[in-house]
């Protein structure tokens, strides 16, 4: 890692070895459920990784409803921002999302977009990560001032930076797909792959796969354009019913800090970690494994993280 500059930004990130910006062309195709299963796979791919994951979807950030931290408090040391550990006293999985500074959610709907950038720049700079394996990125959707402003801010160390791309099977996600792979192309970030999520839908019953909007086109594009076609995932019930149980009771305040937050995410950490055993986890753990080996492989270098 040479090209640390002395820059806010390249200080703090200067002991995370792989940052990792998870984009979809179009809203709702499951790109925050792939960040979070990402980092939860990167998480496990050796026994001493450690993994950060920033949401910076400033309109709609769901990575703490998803990990069950939702209304977390952020601790802010003299040092910046201290990450929430999604794993607890483990700590091998740390999260940053707006989400926890909002006081309500719709608060940031109606920023614009010189205080979007103000908030991607802090997020860069402030929040003490320490040293990691991975940092996964969810950003919003579509390829926005939001994209710019990351890929901006991260100068310092764009040799670290790579990206994933998100798509659902249907023609009109294909497209927004598409504007996201010209926008990897211009700013010049490498790609790791593409991934079909919602493609198909596997019977609980009896496993019969019905196409239910259409599928292999995500496999078509990245075989069209050149690109790695990491896998696809099903819609996968199981994944549904975990991420309903990670939803702070509508009973509550929303609010879930001091013990019963605690419980919460502990009990939403140990939903992922059973939810490993799936059969679409393991298909995305294969996807989790050639990303890690197409990283290694970049970095000159076939060791594992943490070993
Ligand atoms: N493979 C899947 N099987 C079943 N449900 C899924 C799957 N992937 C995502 N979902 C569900 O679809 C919804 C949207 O997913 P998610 O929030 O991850 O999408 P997104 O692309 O991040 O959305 P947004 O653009 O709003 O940020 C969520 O309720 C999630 O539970
Ligand atoms: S046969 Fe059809 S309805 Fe019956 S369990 Fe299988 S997929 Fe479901």
């Amino acid at each position: 890692m040479t090209e640390v500059a002395d820059t806010p930004v390249g200080r703090r990130l200067q002991h995370v070895k792989h940052i990792i910006i998870v984009c979809s062309g179009k809203g709702g195709v499951g790109k925050s459920s792939v960040s979070t299963q990402l980092a939860l796979s990167l998480r496990g791919s050796s026994p001493n990784a450690r993994v950060g994951i920033l949401d910076i979807d400033l309109t709609g950030p769901s990575i703490p409803r998803m990990l069950g931290l939702d209304g977390h408090p952020v601790h802010q040391s003299s040092d910046g921002w201290v990450p929430v550990h999604a794993d607890g006293s483990e700590a091998r999985l740390v999260c940053m999302s707006v989400g926890f500074l909002l006081k309500k959610k719709e608060d940031s709907v109606v920023w614009r977009g010189p205080k979007k950038n103000a908030m991607i720049r802090q997020f860069l700079s402030d929040v003490r990560w320490g040293e990691l394996d991975y940092l996964v990125i969810d950003t919003p959707p579509g390829t926005s001032d939001e994209h710019l402003s990351l890929i901006e801010h991260m100068a310092p160390v764009h040799s670290r930076l790579s990206a994933v791309i998100v798509t659902t099977p249907q023609a009109v996600a294909l497209l927004d797909a598409m504007k996201c792979l010209s926008f990897t192309r211009a700013v010049n970030l490498p790609l790791l792959g593409l991934i079909e999520n919602m493609s198909g839908y596997v019977c609980p019953c009896c496993g019969e796969v019905s196409n239910v909007f259409s599928t292999g086109g995500g496999e078509e594009m990245a075989r069209r354009e050149g690109i790695k076609f990491l896998g696809s995932l099903p819609v996968d019930t199981e994944l549904v019913t975990l991420l309903d149980a990670a939803e702070p009771s509508p009973l509550s305040d929303g609010v879930t800090s001091g013990v019963n937050g605690d419980t919460n995410s502990a009990s939403t950490f140990a939903l992922w970690q059973r939810y490993q055993q799936t059969p679409t986890a393991s298909l995305f753990s294969k996807m989790a494994e050639e990303i890690v080996r197409t990283l290694a492989r970049d970095e000159g270098s076939a060791t594992t993280p943490s070993e």
